[in-house]
């Protein structure tokens, strides 16, 4: 479990997905911190834990081990340019979990020589259920790299990725990838409406079905594809409705979906980098 001071720069709902996953795994409220103006977005923080808020960056920087850069994209830039003299007198570990943006412009923003990890968490980190994919700069020491796999590791799957352009596809498939299940999920609930059953039943056989077949994959020594073929009788009710979704381009549909948001990604990167 890390000890490291750990603050954050922006305390929206990815901040607050990683503060409530790391206070569950053990990580003691004295040890964390966010700035943030929004004094309801601190407030929702609070509420998690007993952890160091103030509306004014400047205030949580000294003292911190990693920073944790958890603004929007577009806001980035003047973030980091509002804080790059007390990152650059601290020095901590960096983490930014901003969509697109590069450590190229993050090193630019915040003045050069400092260890950037760039990183695509997701919500479920709240639960510990998140997915990570980190990417360092050649600044990042070992330890440093181990430290940052500590803190999101304790979220839930932490993985290292080859190029910091893998970090687009990351971001498609697990960053924006709990927003595709809820969809599916509003889908098959509204299906089973439609089907007669009432609201509640839909949704509670919806919720725990997705959770099932989710905890089995993850259990199970065979494939989503085999397990799919074991659900699927010959000529019966499954094979009905896999045909239908097959015949109407399911799997294309997901391919430029994900397309789509890894382009979008990589289009932020290149849009702000030189603002
Ligand atoms: N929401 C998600 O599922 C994921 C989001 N991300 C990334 O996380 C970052 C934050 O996204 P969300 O948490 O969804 O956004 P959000 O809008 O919920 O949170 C952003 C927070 O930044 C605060 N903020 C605005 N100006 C600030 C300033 N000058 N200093 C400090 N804080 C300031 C806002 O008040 C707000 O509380 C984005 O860069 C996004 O790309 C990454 C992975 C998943
Ligand atoms: O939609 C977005 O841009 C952010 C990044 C991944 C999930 N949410």
């Amino acid at each position: 479990m890390s000890t490291a001071t750990i603050g954050f720069i922006g305390g929206g709902n990815m901040a607050a997905s990683i503060i409530g996953g790391l206070l569950a795994s053990g990580v003691s409220a004295a040890n964390l911190r966010a700035g943030d103006p929004n004094s309801d977005s601190l407030q929702r923080l609070r509420e998690l834990g007993d952890i160091t808020t103030s509306e004014n960056n400047g205030d949580i920087i000294p003292g911190c081990d990693v920073l944790v850069l958890a603004v929007k994209p577009q806001l980035m830039k003047v973030v980091c340019e509002q804080i790059a003299a007390d990152v650059q007198t601290g020095k901590p570990l960096i983490i930014s979990i901003a969509a697109g943006i590069t450590a190229a412009s993050i090193e630019r923003w915040l003045g050069s020589g400092l260890a950037i990890v760039r990183c695509m968490p997701n919500t479920p980190a709240l639960i510990r259920c998140g997915a990570t994919g980190l990417f360092a700069n050649s600044a990042v020491s070992e330890a440093e790299k181990a430290l940052a796999e500590n803190i999101l590791s304790a979220t839930g799957l932490a993985l290292w990725v080859d190029t910091e352009s893998d970090l687009d596809a990351v971001t498609a498939v697990s960053g924006s990838g709990p927003a595709y299940f809820f969809l599916m999920i509003e889908a098959i609930q509204q299906a089973g409406t439609e089907l007669g059953l009432n609201a509640d039943t839909a949704n509670r056989l919806a919720l725990q079905t997705a959770f099932g077949a989710s905890r089995m994959a993850l259990d199970s020594d065979v494939d989503a594809a085999e397990l799919r073929r074991r659900v699927t009788s010959p000529n019966g009710t499954t094979q009905r409705a896999i045909e239908i979704m097959e015949e109407g381009g399911f799997r294309t549909l997901m391919s430029t979906a994900l397309r789509g948001a890894a382009d979008r990604s990589e289009e932020l990167g290149r849009e702000l980098e030189g603002e």
